[in-house]
């Protein structure tokens, strides 16, 4: 049991079951059939010479006992002991360097195909992933999706690696056995593989009845790494509210729960090897008994009854990994469901294939309706238009829509109703290329990736010059705090890097955005980001960097806009008023109100 497994088998979905994933996988990755047909070969080789040695061992009492009648005198003619025994040693010596040689080889094929295939998958399955829609993403734990990437991708590479092998060479070991067996008579071939189905159905009994254990297992898992990842995310609070030993004391009831659950599935799993071991003994006992019965008897040569005795225990010790490797196949199983599921999840929000040549820049929403999954309308029936160059502003009470606008401008999210235009074209029509390069954006919450402070700038234009780069942050009123940092453009920022406050990183993802050249500016304001120092910069930087392409600004502070082209008043999801400042703080209504609030106009406050 791997620490931070999830249970795997409580999320295998019905869907999942017309055709194994296993299969649906193997149909998947066709291409490296060819590696696994020469990886089971291999397999297949190493084991027949696995086997030789011990038939050898029949062969060598066999000249010993009849001399010039043995086995070895029939097919190399030699009479000579001595000569059949040096004989033995040859064909010995060559069994064990080929069988040396294909292990090498086996082993060296299915770690590649399982590494090949681990890769394979995890890249496929990121990028598929990084198609899918933003409320996907936001519906569904981060959590959840890194453990199919992570987890999921590696406990297939275990069962490739393996899993799959020991299947066929427990597979392969009964039948060369069992040939031999069968050859040899059919009395001990009855006789030694009685216990397989009698360890085979137990595996399954024991196997059915260890899940639950083990599912209890993965569940306190879980819930240990919740608490834990929650309480590491939560350390400020914790702090702040001296919750420590309150947390202390729950990490360790989380702790205990996954001892015990671990200690139940340890008592049961370890019973079954022993249990293992008494149908084996049984098995050698009736091959060693009986066999020597015959020998007496005269029905059986002592060669092969010396072989059958070792092979008895050749046949029947592996089977004690048979729990095992059900179990590792198991997990493979639905560790490719979940894998397959991921890949299945639809995109919806396609694009289009319209590609336009530096576009103008003006948006225009058209009737659009728009809401979350199953949820309420959030937007209803906006009717707006930003013309190209002109800087708007949308601004409202918290949760009457301002940002779910924006999402509808940048497609991350669909209308339900309506139409979101640029330049006239319906963005649903086109590119991403087309639509996501017409448009910059400054979200409420800076991403900044570990790397530079100018990797982080230059993320949207990889090929941007040094010079290009210190421009974009100049326009963004970011050059002075980067060039007073120790390393200046080079400081290591991101995680692992220096820490900057929510107004620096909200001014370099500016200069990220203005470096492409955008069309149209977006920019989703960050109530707690913004200082008054960053608002003073923000407001004249818009001045600066709007001048010449359309913007559309979410705006918490109505004094980063008051010199916008045009504000449009949101409400509940519908436009209340829209204007310039000095034409909506005129008309008294609730932009009037929320200017009175922010600038501590009381006597306007309290005449409304
Ligand atoms: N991802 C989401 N899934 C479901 N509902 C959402 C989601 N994002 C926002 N909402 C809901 O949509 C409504 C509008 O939210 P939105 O974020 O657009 O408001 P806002 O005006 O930007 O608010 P704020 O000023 O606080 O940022 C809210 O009722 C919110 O609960």
């Amino acid at each position: 049991m791997e620490l931070g497994e999830p249970n795997l088998d409580l999320v295998t979905t019905p869907a999942a079951a017309p055709t194994s994933p296993l299969r649906a996988l193997s149909r998947r990755y066709a291409g490296y059939r060819a590696r696994l047909v020469a990886a089971v070969v291999l397999s297949t080789v190493n084991k027949v010479a696995d086997v030789v040695p011990e038939l050898l061992i029949g062969a060598a009492v066999d000249v010993v006992v009849r001399g010039d009648q043995s086995f070895v005198a029939d097919v190399v003619g030699a009479e000579s002991r001595y000569e059949q025994l040096v004989w033995l040693a040859v064909v010995n010596a060559v069994v064990w360097l080929v069988e040396s040689a294909s292990e090498y080889l086996a082993a060296l094929t299915w770690r590649n195909l399982a590494q090949s295939i681990e890769h394979d998958l995890r890249v496929e399955a990121y990028s598929h992933v990084q198609h899918l829609d933003v409320s996907w993403h936001e519906t569904r734990p981060a959590g959840t999706t890194l453990a199919t990437l992570n987890d999921d991708v590696n406990q297939l590479e275990r069962f490739l690696d393996v899993g799959a092998p020991a299947i066929l060479q427990t597979v392969l070991n009964v039948l060369l056995v069992g040939a031999v067996f069968a050859l040899s008579s059919v009395t001990l071939l009855l006789l030694a593989f009685a216990p397989i189905p009698l360890i085979v159905a137990g595996s399954l009994l024991f196997q059915k009845r260890l899940d639950p254990l083990y599912a209890r297992v993965r569940e306190t898992v879980a819930d240990l790494s919740g608490t834990l990842s929650a309480n590491l995310g939560g350390i400020t609070t914790i702090k702040a509210f001296t919750a420590e030993h309150r947390e202390r004391q729950r990490v360790e009831e989380a702790s205990l729960a996954y001892r015990s659950a671990n200690e139940a599935a340890i008592r049961s799993s370890a019973a079954f090897v022993p249990l293992v071991r008494v149908a084996i003994l049984a098995g050698f006992t009736c091959t060693l008994l009986i066999g020597g019965f015959q020998v007496l008897d005269g029905t059986l040569e002592v060669g092969l009854y010396s072989v059958l005795v070792f092979m008895t225990q050749r046949l029947l010790w592996p089977l004690t990994a048979v729990a095992e490797v059900l179990d590792l196949y198991q997990r493979g199983r639905a560790s490719a469901g979940r894998i397959l599921r991921l890949l299945d999840e639809p995109v919806t929000v396609q694009p289009g294939e319209v590609l336009l040549h530096e576009p103008a820049g003006r948006i225009e929403l058209r009737g659009v309706r728009a809401g979350y999954a199953d949820g309420p309308d959030v937007l209803h029936g906006i009717d707006l238009v930003v013309p190209a160059g002109q800087t708007h502003a949308v601004v409202g009470p918290t949760g009457s829509g301002k940002s779910t606008l924006l999402r509808l401008v940048l497609r991350f999210e669909d209308t339900r109703a309506g139409q979101v235009l640029l330049d006239d074209t319906d963005t649903r029509d086109l590119d991403w290329a087309t639509l996501r390069g017409a448009l910059g954006y400054v979200s409420q919450d800076v991403y900044l990736f570990a790397g530079s402070v100018a990797d982080n700038i230059a993320y949207g234009r990889p090929d941007a010059t040094r010079e290009e780069v210190e421009q974009a942050a100049r326009a963004a009123e970011a050059a002075a705090f980067v060039e007073a940092m120790p390393q200046g453009y080079d400081t290591p920022v991101g995680e692992r890097g220096v820490t900057l406050s929510g107004g620096q990183r909200q001014r370099l993802a500016l200069a990220r955005a203005l470096l492409r050249d955008p069309a149209v500016l977006v920019l989703d304001e960050a109530t707690s980001a913004v200082d008054n120092e960053t608002e003073a910069a923000i407001q004249r930087s818009l001045g600066l960097v709007t001048a010449e392409r359309t913007a559309l600004v979410v705006a918490h502070r109505l004094s980063t806009v008051r010199h916008a082209d045009r504000i449009w008043v949101l409400d509940a999801g519908r436009i209340s008023e829209s204007g310039t400042h000095d034409e909506l703080v005129a008309a008294g209504g609730a932009y009037a109100q929320l200017w009175a609030v922010q600038t501590g106009d009381l006597e306007v406050v309290r005449a409304q």
